[in-house]
């Protein structure tokens, strides 16, 4: 029988790898056969994701690179050291991002450049480079950006990190169209809320916790592991046709604004 190809094999590049989605992300790949370059801008944390991710699979799975996202320059370098590791990168994903909630009225331009320097300028960076060398190689490549169901819905409170992933959202769009004949897709993923990285401290608040999740019609949180296993679908060779798409996953939560959150309390309830 057929199985499927997954990513077992490729060479992959996670920014933001030391930070909560993206550690689990390039542990997830690993397991799933992959070699991981993770990148950011603190050493640190970077060594401590590829450090546990060699005591669980092995040395030679996860290597650490640091990486400003917002230089060109700096993605450059990282783009020369990440193809040294792996041999070949075949993979990119883009998660690195930045936000504070910030009333709009009060977000001064550079609050709102800091935020857009790193999503959506950095997403540009990272995609233009290395997919510019698979080009020029005339390869292909996949890369996979991390959005959010506000890329399209809109976000109050983070119009900076809102107003940069629907940026990302029309990137990835545009790039899937242009670049799909010459075998470099572009994709995305929109995860729900996950209890890691920079919404830690939301999920981590009992009361904040269970409202959120009477939002969502799966009646759970998601893992930053399923976010993983969607991103490696995407990065493999079994998303061939696949060009431009949103796979989005969060148990339903966009699709419940509105009725859903009231629907105990309606009569003949439907729920
Ligand atoms: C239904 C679907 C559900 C779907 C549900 C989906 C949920 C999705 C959740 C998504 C989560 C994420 O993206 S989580 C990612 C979170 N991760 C991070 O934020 C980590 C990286 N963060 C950072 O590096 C920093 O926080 C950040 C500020 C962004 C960038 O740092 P910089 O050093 O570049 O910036 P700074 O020099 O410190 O500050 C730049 C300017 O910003 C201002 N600034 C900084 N913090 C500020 C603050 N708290 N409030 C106001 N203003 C602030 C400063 O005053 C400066 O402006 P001036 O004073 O004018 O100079
Ligand atoms: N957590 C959640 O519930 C959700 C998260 N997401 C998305 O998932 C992704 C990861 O978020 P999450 O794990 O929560 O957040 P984290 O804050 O844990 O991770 C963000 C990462 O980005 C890196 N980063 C920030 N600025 C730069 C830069 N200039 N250059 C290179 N790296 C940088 C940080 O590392 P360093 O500071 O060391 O550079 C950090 O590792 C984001 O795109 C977010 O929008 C989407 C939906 C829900």
């Amino acid at each position: 029988m057929a199985t499927l190809s997954g990513v077992d094999g490729k060479g992959i590049i996670v920014t933001g790898g030391g930070g909560g989605l993206g550690s689990a992300m390039a542990a997830e790949l690993c397991r799933l056969g992959a070699r991981v370059v993770v990148c950011g801008r603190t050493e640190e944390t970077l060594g401590q994701v590829a450090e546990a991710i060699g005591a669980e699979l092995g040395d030679g799975r996860a290597f650490a690179v640091t990486v400003d996202v917002r230089d060109p320059a700096s993605v450059a370098a990282m783009a020369d050291r990440a193809t040294e590791l792996l041999g070949a990168v075949d993979g990119l994903v883009n998660n690195a991002s930045g936000l504070f909630p910030v009333k709009a009225e009060e977000l001064t331009p550079n609050g709102f450049d800091s935020v857009i320097k790193i999503v959506l300028n950095g997403t540009w960076h990272c995609t233009a480079e290395v997919a510019g060398r698979w080009l020029r190689a005339g390869r292909g490549g996949a890369v996979v950006n991390v959005l959010t169901p506000y890329a399209w819905m809109g976000a109050p409170g983070i119009v900076h990190n809102a107003s940069a992933k629907g940026g990302v959202l029309a990137m990835t769009r545009t790039l899937g169209a242009e670049w799909a004949g010459r075998g470099v897709r572009v994709n995305a993923v929109a995860p729900g809320w996950m209890p890691v990285g920079g919404t830690d401290f939301l999920a981590g608040d009992p009361r904040v916790r269970r409202r959120l999740i009477e939002a969502i019609p799966a009646g759970r949180l998601l893992r930053a592991e399923e976010t993983a296993r969607a991103t490696a679908y995407l990065l493999s060779d079994d998303a061939s046709y696949v060009v431009g798409e949103v796979l989005t996953i969060d148990g339903g939560h966009h699709l419940s604004k509105g009725l859903y959150e009231f629907l105990d309390e309606l009569p003949g309830r439907v729920s």
